[in-house]
């Protein structure tokens, strides 16, 4: 079976990572994410990317690169996840319920969503 890609949106500035607390569904309010969703069948990971993170915080990113691997998201999707950058800008959050910008050593003091985890080290070193 093909899993769908769901694309994450690593939003680096000056050496912070943008982290984002999801209010829906009931099951993983409270945890943490990238912003992004689910890419459509007609759109590339890129394509996705920027409009998801235009819907759901009111600004448009560069993609600067993809990093290595994809995680499994239950059995029928995977996360995979770009570095981006963004002009001078105010997120206007319409989808998360609280937006902060983590430092390298900051990266494990939320409760990521699972499939975010193993990115973790690559954005580490990114930030440093
Ligand atoms: N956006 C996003 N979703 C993630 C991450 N990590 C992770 O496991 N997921 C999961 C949560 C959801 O099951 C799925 C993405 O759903 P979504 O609700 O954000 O996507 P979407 O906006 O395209 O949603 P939809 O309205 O089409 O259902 O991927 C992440 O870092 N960012």
């Amino acid at each position: 079976m093909v899993r769908r890609v769901v694309v994450g949106a690593a939003v680096l500035r000056e050496g912070r990572l943008l982290a984002c607390r999801r209010t829906t569904p009931v099951a993983v309010a409270g945890r943490w994410e990238l912003p992004g969703g689910k890419v459509e069948p007609d759109e590339t990971p890129d394509a996705a990317l920027v409009r998801e993170v235009a819907e759901e915080l009111g600004v448009d990113v560069v993609v600067t690169g993809w990093l290595d691997g994809a995680s499994p998201i239950a059995d029928t999707h995977e996360l995979r996840v770009a570095t981006c950058t963004v002009a001078g800008w105010t997120p206007y959050p319409t989808e998360h319920d609280r937006l902060r910008w983590l430092r390298a050593d900051e990266l494990d003091d939320v409760d990521w969503l699972e499939p975010d985890r193993p990115f973790l080290a690559q954005l580490t070193e990114r930030l440093r």
